[in-house]
């Protein structure tokens, strides 16, 4: 396995540029370039995040939203990531996005959202999601397969209306935010953006 590994490629194919002396003043502007870009080199999901939470646990998410407040995304209170985010708040997130060599990192406490907004999050995901976010029992043992059709089977019947209550908008406020894109050199070039009370300051850091 290890020479196996070895012989594969990383950083293969052309990388693209950053200027980090050209950034935007604030991270969620410099985020939505690099995703735009994302996008048109064909990263598929590239709004799929790895969630680490302060439990040493770590998770793939779907991104909702960026704005000044900060990224978000949604998930079940009861699940195990929703108690370890209520017992310390603290978190990170991880973007790679592997054509491009880029990895994105977000560092933060984690908030959840105003109940109308996990509503509202809620009652857009679609009937079959809604009637199994309901059962509320993520990532818990199950016996086999048919108890979990029967059961998604059973919470859509009543679903049409309903809002699971546990259902959150979560919003990471970010204290750092780190830009890295990979050089086949391994000079690769790292940007931190880091909050501070009068605003964002940036700094690049060794490869
Ligand atoms: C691409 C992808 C997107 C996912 N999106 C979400 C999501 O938005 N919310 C969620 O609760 N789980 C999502 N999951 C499932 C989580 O990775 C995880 O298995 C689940 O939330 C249970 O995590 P926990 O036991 O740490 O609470 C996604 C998984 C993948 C692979």
């Amino acid at each position: 396995m290890r020479d196996y590994l070895r012989a594969l490629p990383v950083f293969a194919g052309e990388l693209p540029a950053f200027d980090p002396s050209a950034a935007p003043s604030s991270p969620s502007e410099l985020f939505a370039e690099w995703l735009v870009a994302a996008v048109e080199a064909g990263v598929r999901e590239p709004h799929a995040m790895t969630l680490s939470t302060a439990g040493a646990n770590a998770r793939v998410l779907i991104l909702k939203n960026v704005d000044q407040r900060g990224w978000q995304f949604a998930a079940h209170a009861a699940s195990p990531k929703g108690r370890e985010l209520s017992q310390d708040p603290r978190a990170a997130l991880t973007f790679y996005w592997s054509p491009q060599g880029r990895q994105i990192r977000v560092r933060g406490p984690v908030h959840p959202s105003p109940p109308e907004e996990s509503a509202a999050d809620f009652l857009a995901r679609s009937p079959g999601a809604r009637a199994e976010a309901s059962l509320g029992r993520q990532s818990r043992p199950l016996t086999d397969r048919a108890t979990l059709d029967n059961a998604v089977r059973e919470a859509q019947r009543g679903i049409e209306g309903y809002v699971e209550p546990h259902w959150t908008l979560y919003t990471l406020a970010p204290g750092q935010v780190e830009f890295w894109q990979a050089d086949k050199d391994r000079k690769h070039t790292r940007l931190r953006y880091s909050r501070t009370p009068s605003g964002w300051t940036r700094g690049l850091l060794w490869p």
